[in-house]
């Protein structure tokens, strides 16, 4: 896992998602616009060339590989490529989690880029969205946890739209957290899910006079 420390302060984390968090969300139009425009095709051949252009604009300076997850040294981690929360990723709704000992819950509103069945969220969306609430859940004691296993039920249609979702651990056992998790809309819960979180047996936080105990560490921006 990729644990690699960038020594910045909050104001800083704060100053650099002020830049990338428009810019992600203009991507996120875009990727709607795209899949719900009308235009003529040689406008949408035009629009092409314009994003082109922007991508190689973009790609003068690259990261290798992904993102990863940089944590700063009082170990406020920077997740934001994650598929579900990244602030610089328009793949992700993105999910604002508020997080309490033992519980995550957010609300969401999920448009025609997550559409499973015509008008509803596609079944792996929903349990992308839980497998990160689940995580969320399961870490906030300050040690990571990998899914082990997600049991997702599929109760009824969940209809693209404004949404919530919520996982609260039901039980700890050695290195397993058990985690009970839903995701609703304005009518009650359209999908449930159950998670084994498992804390890896050789995982090793990264260690320093810096860093607080587990307990009091900040969780993700
Ligand atoms: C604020 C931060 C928020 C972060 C949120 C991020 C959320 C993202 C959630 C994810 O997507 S995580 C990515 C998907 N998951 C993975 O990639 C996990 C891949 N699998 C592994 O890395 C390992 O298999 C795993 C860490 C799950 C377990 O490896 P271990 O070698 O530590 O397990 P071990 O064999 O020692 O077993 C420990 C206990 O867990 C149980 N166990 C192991 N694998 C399991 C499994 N897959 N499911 C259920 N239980 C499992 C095992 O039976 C045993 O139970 P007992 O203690 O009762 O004997």
């Amino acid at each position: 896992m990729d644990f690699r420390i960038e020594d910045i302060s909050e104001e800083e984390i704060d100053r650099r998602l002020s830049v990338v968090e428009p810019l992600t969300d203009s991507v996120r139009q875009l990727v709607d616009a795209v899949i719900r425009s009308e235009v003529s095709d040689e406008r949408l051949t035009a629009a092409k060339d314009r994003i082109d252009e922007i991508v190689a604009d973009l790609r003068e300076q690259q990261r290798p590989g992904s993102f990863g997850t940089p944590y700063t040294k009082e170990f406020i981690g920077m997740p934001w490529g994650n598929a579900a929360v990244g602030a610089r990723n328009a793949v992700a709704p993105p999910l604002h989690v508020r997080r309490s000992p033992g519980l995550a819950e957010c609300e969401m509103e999920l448009g025609a880029a997550y559409e499973g069945p015509g008008g509803c969220v596609h079944g792996g969306i929903a349990a992308l969205l839980l497998d990160q609430l689940v995580g969320e859940a399961a870490s906030t004691d300050g040690l990571p946890s990998f899914t082990g296993t997600l049991t997702v039920k599929y109760l009824r249609p969940t209809l693209l739209g404004a949404l919530s979702a919520r996982a609260e651990v039901t039980g700890r056992e050695g290195r397993k957290t058990f985690v009970h998790a839903t995701m609703s809309d304005a009518d009650g819960v359209t999908v449930e899910a159950d998670a084994i979180m498992i804390c890896p047996k050789d995982f090793e936080l990264p260690t320093g006079d810096a860093l607080p105990p587990p307990a009091d560490r900040r969780l993700d921006r």
